[in-house]
């Protein structure tokens, strides 16, 4: 990577301010999900030995420069303690003259966290003066949030405007891995694509028909595909908005040579619950009145086929319903067919990562993304501005 790092810079006896990405799922009040506090541990030990002052600062959700009670980051700062097994401080505002006594009061090696910095309308408008502000509390900013990095706001990108910047180990591990993987990819290289947002996808289909030598397609996004060629669909999922462009890919992929894979069979359903009705149907078999809702077993045949013969497998999106257990075969087999490959996985997606941890393969990928939004941004070649901000090398 030619930023520079945490590790290219003297922190002993500095104030750091470190953007981490604790946007972290949570269910009545708890934390379902620690990863991406887990992934932050080497940047904030790292400073914590080498005598820094630790300023944390992330976003929650999305409260709009409203505080909003559920999305404090209060329960962050108690599982942060846990793992680092000494005590976290908080901040109970995002800045300000608490804040700043707070910050002056820190010891080498003490970690403090901020409030969720989106109940500040400064951040999403990345207000200079929320940066400068930021910037007022450090000698150095390290920006660890990889899953923000697509991002520009005050505590992202706008405070690298005023203090020396880096990235911190995750930020650098992401950067690494990812475009280690896609700048020189090591071939056969299978890309599948899948989940339900098409609009978000249609970007990175297009790159991976460039790059990827195998583009498997599954879950909703299949549906637009089909309906493009003349198929029913019935119920499915379908952006009526990109039915040309879908054929333009089709034809893209075979000018190119490319084996652009859409399922050959899927499982359909009458309803949208574990106690649906469902069929295995070829293509051309959705009744009017009924859904796709996982690849059948043909193509998970066909799928875990290539996925093994691959030296370089990047997985976004599930292949189905996969939270509705009779939903879940095709999502699992793809998952499976990563986990035993020889290959170098990649999983980027909040849904497709929560997939392979459900079924207990997460620990057989090579790597999985802290990053949903950011890791489709950087695969599609976008600049990333949390990371466009930082020091050159
Ligand atoms: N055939 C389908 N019909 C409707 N929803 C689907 C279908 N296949 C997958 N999904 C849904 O897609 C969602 C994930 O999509 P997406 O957010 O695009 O993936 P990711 O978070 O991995 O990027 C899952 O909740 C899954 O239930
Ligand atoms: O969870 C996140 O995005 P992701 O679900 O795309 O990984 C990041 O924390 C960014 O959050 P945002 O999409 O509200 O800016």
């Amino acid at each position: 990577m030619n930023k520079k790092s945490v590790r290219d810079v003297e922190v002993s006896g500095k104030r750091v301010f470190v953007r981490v990405d604790f946007n972290v799922p949570m269910e009545n009040g708890a934390i379902t999900d620690d990863t991406r506090i887990r992934e932050t541990l080497p940047t904030i030990k790292y400073l914590i030995e080498n005598g820094a002052k630790v300023i944390l600062a992330s976003h929650m959700g999305r409260p709009k420069g409203q505080v909003v009670e559920e999305l404090r980051l209060t329960k962050a700062a108690a599982r942060l303690s846990e793992l680092l097994g000494k005590p976290v401080m908080k901040a109970d505002e995002v800045i300000g003259a608490a804040v700043t006594a707070q910050v002056e009061a820190l010891k080498e090696g003490d970690v403090l966290l901020l409030e969720n910095v989106r109940f500040n309308e400064g951040e999403e408008n990345n207000d200079p003066a929320l940066a400068k502000a930021f910037a007022e509390l450090a000698d150095l900013f390290v920006n660890d949030a990889f899953g923000a990095a697509h991002r520009a706001h005050a505590s992202t990108e706008g405070i690298a405007h005023f203090l020396p910047a880096v990235s911190g180990l995750l930020m650098e591990k992401e950067l690494d891995v990812l475009g280690r993987a896609l700048l020189k990819p090591e071939r056969p290289f299978t890309a599948i694509v899948g989940g339900s947002k098409v609009k978000d996808k249609i970007d990175v289909i297009n790159k991976m028909i460039e790059i990827a030598d195998n583009i498997l397609i599954g879950g909703g996004l299949s549906y637009t595909f089909f309906k493009a060629q003349g198929h029913e669909i019935g119920q499915s999922l379908v952006d009526n908005s990109k039915l040309d462009l879908a054929l333009e890919f089709i034809e893209k992929a075979k000018k190119l040579g490319k084996n652009f894979l859409i399922p050959v069979d899927i499982v359909i359903s009458d309803d949208f619950s574990a106690s649906a009705n469902t069929q295995i149907v070829n293509v051309d078999g959705i009744p009017a009145d009924w859904e796709g809702i996982d690849i059948g077993p043909k193509t998970r045949e066909l799928y875990a086929d290539v996925i093994k013969n691959s030296k370089l497998v990047v997985w976004n999106g599930p292949m189905g319903v996969f939270e509705i257990e009779p939903f879940s075969h095709g999502t699992r087999a793809v998952a499976q067919a990563c986990a035993e490959t020889s290959g170098y996985t990649v999983i980027g997606g909040g849904d497709s990562a929560a997939a392979a941890e459900k079924f207990g393969l997460a620990d057989k990928m090579d790597h999985i993304s802290t990053g949903g939004g950011a890791s489709l941004e950087f695969m599609e070649g976008k600049a990333l501005p949390g990371v466009v901000a930082l020091n050159d090398k």
